[in-house]
């Protein structure tokens, strides 16, 4: 059995600072040598929940206080923590930290820096991190939920690439092994008739910069290859099939390789779990409706909350 620990960071930096503001939060620490009042109010969180909209952060929790919680998690669940920020929603349901993180990498770095900072702060023990999104398929059934083994950047490489003082870093981007498992595992505890409805699988997940020419789409506002040359379906069919079959990539989002690499080297276990809505292999448009919208958003909720019933609140 693994030791409990609490969130320790590699930035020395912060060990010298004797307040601290999550600026995109409007969370203020100020006093980082006694974080009681911190401490009182985010100490028990033992899941970060993260997510593109506000909207699916809110339904998230709603949908954990009725079925992780039968309805008594004596939580304020509606009450959007970070609301003074302006950036980013936070809901906390029982244990559970639920909070938006916008579309694309960059937005979601930077609520991930101070979430990290906040777990640390509140002295949380072995919080788990988890992204519960949407994404393209490749060769999959639309409504399939993928949890992703590696993240692969648009360049197919496992790894986050970032510029820090003017040198390139690229760091790998492996998500938890131990805690995709244990999420696999959860999809034997569906009932039957749920089961069958709709498939749950491992996979390698791709985060492009874009969602448009990044993803290979042909209809974004610009479709232009490196040779300035307008590329075609098939250079798109065989840009997907390659990231299919030479990479194992069975989704593509925007953020899967910075969300992997940064809690990665945060030493926080962390997954993604997206719900795939469209196959890329036969279209570019997402339309679903909305009433199917909500219910492919629903599966990674329902995954996710087995396991935090499972894992989380039924284990010792
Ligand atoms: O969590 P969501 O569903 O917002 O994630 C995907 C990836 C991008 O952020 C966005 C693009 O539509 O959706
Ligand atoms: O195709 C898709 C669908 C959702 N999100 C993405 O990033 N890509």
């Amino acid at each position: 059995m693994s030791q409990k620990r609490s969130v320790s960071l590699k930035n020395p930096n912060l060990d010298e600072m004797s307040s601290d503001f999550l600026y995109h939060l409007a969370v203020n620490v100020p006093d980082t040598k006694n974080t009681a009042d911190i401490k009182k109010q985010y100490g028990h969180i033992k899941v970060v929940c993260l997510g593109g909209k506000d909207s699916r952060m809110l339904e998230l929790a709603k949908y954990i206080h009725f079925n992780v919680y039968d309805g008594n998690s004596g939580s304020d669940y509606e009450r959007n923590l970070f609301e003074e920020g302006h950036r980013y929603a936070g809901f906390m349901v029982g244990c559970v930290l639920c909070v938006s993180h916008g579309v694309g990498s960059s937005t979601m770095s930077v609520v991930l820096h101070e979430l990290i900072k906040l777990v640390r702060y509140a002295e949380c023990v072995d919080p788990l991190f988890i992204r519960i999104g949407t994404s393209g398929g490749l060769g999959i059934k639309p409504g399939t939920v993928v949890v992703a083994n590696k993240g692969y950047n648009g360049l197919l490489r496992s790894e986050y690439e970032i510029a820090i003082l003017g040198e390139r870093v690229a760091r790998s981007a492996q998500f938890d092994e131990r805690l995709r498992k244990d999420l696999i595992a959860c999809t034997e505890v569906a009932d039957a008739e749920e089961q069958n409805a709709w498939d749950i699988i491992e996979g390698n997940t791709m985060g492009t910069d874009c969602f448009y020419e990044g993803q290979g789409r042909l209809d974004g506002a610009s479709c232009t290859k490196a040779n300035g040359e307008p590329y075609t379906v098939d250079d798109k069919l065989n840009f997907l099939k390659c990231c299919h079959d030479e990479c194992g990539i069975r989704n593509i989002e925007m953020e899967a390789p910075m969300f992997a690499a940064l809690t990665l080297h945060c030493g926080i276990r962390a997954a993604d779990v997206c719900v795939t809505l469209l196959n890329r292999l036969e279209g570019d448009q997402v339309k679903s409706t909305k009433a199917q919208l909500k219910d492919f958003e629903e599966r990674p909720f329902k995954l996710v909350s087995r396991f935090i019933r499972r894992y989380i609140i039924n284990s010792p």
